[in-house]
This record gives structure tokens, sequence and C-alpha cells, in this order.
């Protein structure tokens, strides 16, 4: 039995204004003043109206708990602040010792660099699971300094870490405006229409080839699919930390992604094999058979190089281009 179980409707709008959300939800209207409680007022709506609704005072009573939870739970998430996030070697794959502890902090992008099979995605996974030596490379993951409590783990609603994974398969039939809409409507988020056009319009600046709201989301290519969820996550999701198994260069604003990605002060881990993205990170971690073998500040040499990586790229853009609009590269390179 809960204590708001005895409030009055009256008290229960005032002290969660929200509440007529949720009803409006299912096409009740909550009147403004009534000194009945929840309960009394959903056993006066007559069996015809339960009926014409496709609900019962039950079934809303107890969605109506679940989501007075959900509120509850989100606005713990918001009190709760990652500072730090500190990975502490465990072993490689030959059970040397992996001699390391390192810390991000929030606003930190680091990429994770290694040879294909190496461990990149296994660093990532025991980050994602806050691993406490439980996984084949007995790292310890710490959170604030603390190791984090088991349960977070499994936690949905109060999700540290959110991944975006090198496969993205959407099997549900909606189009692009439904889905991202579908994501607000279940963080909650307030101004849900004009979030849901930012995440569109975002995704389309991050993609080549542009798309459209009505666009079922099940035609997108692999690299508009992979904007939206980057623009999706950078709008939505409330996780504190990002881990991203590679932005392949499939025509992505790579530079515009991150920039997004950061913007709330994220701690964002990025495994990858292109050496833009690499440089991009003021770190990057070195992985060598499953352990960090170094972890290296990108110098000034480097960030200074990185502009003559982004305009090989470039041109290596256009002359993939050309080859996709069934042109030929017969002109010297000196040219391109
Ligand atoms: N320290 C370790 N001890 C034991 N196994 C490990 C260790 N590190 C990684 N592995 C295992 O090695 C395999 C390859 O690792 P992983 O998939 O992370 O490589 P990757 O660098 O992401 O490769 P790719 O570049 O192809 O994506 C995985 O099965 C992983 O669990």
């Amino acid at each position: 039995m809960h204590t708001r179980d005895s409030m009055t409707i009256t008290e229960l709008l005032a002290q969660h204004p929200y509440v007529n959300d949720f009803f409006d939800s299912y096409g009740l209207q909550l009147p403004a003043e009534d000194s009945r409680t929840l309960a009394q007022y959903l056993d006066s709506i007559d069996e015809e109206r339960w009926e014409d609704l496709g609900a019962s005072a039950e079934s809303v009573l107890e969605n109506f708990e679940a989501f007075l939870q959900g509120m509850a739970d989100l606005a713990s998430e918001q009190s709760f602040s990652v500072e730090s996030l500190t990975v502490i070697g465990g072993q490689n794959k030959r059970g040397e010792p992996e001699e390391v502890t390192l810390e991000l902090r929030r606003g930190d992008i680091v990429s994770i660099v290694g040879p294909t099979g190496s461990g990149k995605s296994r660093l990532l996974g025991d980050i994602e699971w806050m691993a406490c030596g439980d996984t084949p490379t007995k790292r310890r993951v710490l959170v604030n300094g603390q190791q984090p409590d088991a349960s977070w783990r499994f936690s949905i609603e109060r999700k540290l870490v959110a991944q975006l994974s090198q496969n993205m398969n959407f099997v549900m039939d909606l189009s692009v405006k439904e889905f991202v809409d579908m994501h607000a409507e279940s963080r909650l988020t307030a101004n849900r229409d004009e979030v849901t056009a930012t995440i569109i319009r975002e995704a389309n600046s991050l993609a080549g080839e542009p798309f459209e709201a009505d666009t079922p989301i099940t035609s997108l290519s692999g690299g508009q699919s992979r904007a939206l969820m980057i623009a999706d996550t950078a709008f939505l999701s409330r996780s504190p930390i990002i881990l991203i198994d590679e932005i392949e260069n499939a025509g992505i604003d790579r530079q515009r992604a991150l920039d997004l990605l950061v913007r709330e002060e994220k701690i964002v881990l990025i495994a990858t094999h292109d050496p833009i993205l690499a440089l991009m990170a003021p770190r990057r971690i070195v992985i060598r058979n499953g352990g960090i073998a170094a972890v290296l500040q990108t110098s000034v040499q480097e960030q200074d190089n990185l502009k003559h990586l982004q305009e090989l790229d470039r041109k290596v853009l256009a002359l993939r281009n050309r080859i996709r609009t069934g042109g030929r590269i017969e002109d010297t390179p000196g040219q391109w």
C-alpha cells in the first residue's frame, strides 16, 4: 500500500503534474479537482466505457504504478552523475599482467586501436558489463572510484552505458519518425516533436545520402541507420558513458558525429581502424594480444597531420564517388 493510494486526485495532481499525460494516453481525462482517490475515481467509470477504452481499472492502476516508478527512476538517474571511469588492468591473452590503470573523466574522448582480433571490442564489453575480474581479461571497472553496484548491470532504467554496435538490424516496420518518436516517448521526453525533428535533421547532416521522416527504417542504408543511431544517442540517451564500435567511414561526417556525442560532457570510447577517427581523440588506447599495451596522447604534430589526413580522405571520397557514379580515374594523381 502506497501513501499515494490514499491521496485524493487533487493532491496527486499537485504532487505529480505530469500524471495527466499518462491518463491522456488512455483517453481518460482526470478531473482537475476531486476529493476521491484515484482507485475510487476509476471504480466509478462504467463497464461500457472501459470496453470502449480497451482497459480496466486494475490494468490502469497497475500501469500507473509502473509509470510513477519509471519517473522516480529517471529522477534518481538524473541526480546521479558519473565523474570518472577507471579501468584497472587485468591480463592479456597470454595471461601476462596488464599493468595499467586508466582514468577517464567527463568530456573525455578516447579511441581504441589495435589489429583485428586484438581485443578492442572486449575492452568495450568490459566497460559495458562493469567488469569486476569476472571476464576473460580479469579487468576491473570503477565508477567514481568505486565498484558499481551489481544491480546496475541489469538496470535498464539507469543505464550507465550506451553502446553503438557495428551491426544495426532494424526489424520493425516503422518510419524513421515513428521510430525516433517511440524512443523519445519511452524516455519521457517533454518536447517530443521538436527533439524528433532535431534528431532526423542531425542524422541527415551526418549521412551523405539524405532520407525523409517517413522513410521506413528498414530501407535505410548502413550509413544512414548508423547516422540515425548516433543522433538518437546524442539527443535521447541519458547514459553518461558512450561506447562506439567503429563509425565506419561510409560517408558519415565523423567530426560532426563526435561533436554531437560530446556535447553533453559524456565519456566516449571509440574502437576504430580509422586513423582519422583515432587521431581526433585526444588520447588513444593501443591494444595488443588482448591487453592495453600503451595509452598515447595525440601529439601536436599528429594534430597537424590530422588535417593532411582529412585532406587525403576527401580526395579518396571524391574518387570513390567518381567510381560509384560510373566515372573513370584516368587523370594523373597530381590532378586528384
Ligand atoms: N585479455 C584477454 N584474455 C582472453 N581473451 C581475450 C582477451 N582480450 C580479448 N580476448 C578475446 O579475443 C577475441 C577477439 O577480441 P575482440 O573481438 O575484442 O577483437 P577486436 O580488436 O575488436 O577485433 P576487430 O577489429 O575484428 O573488431 C574475443 O573472443 C575476445 O573475448
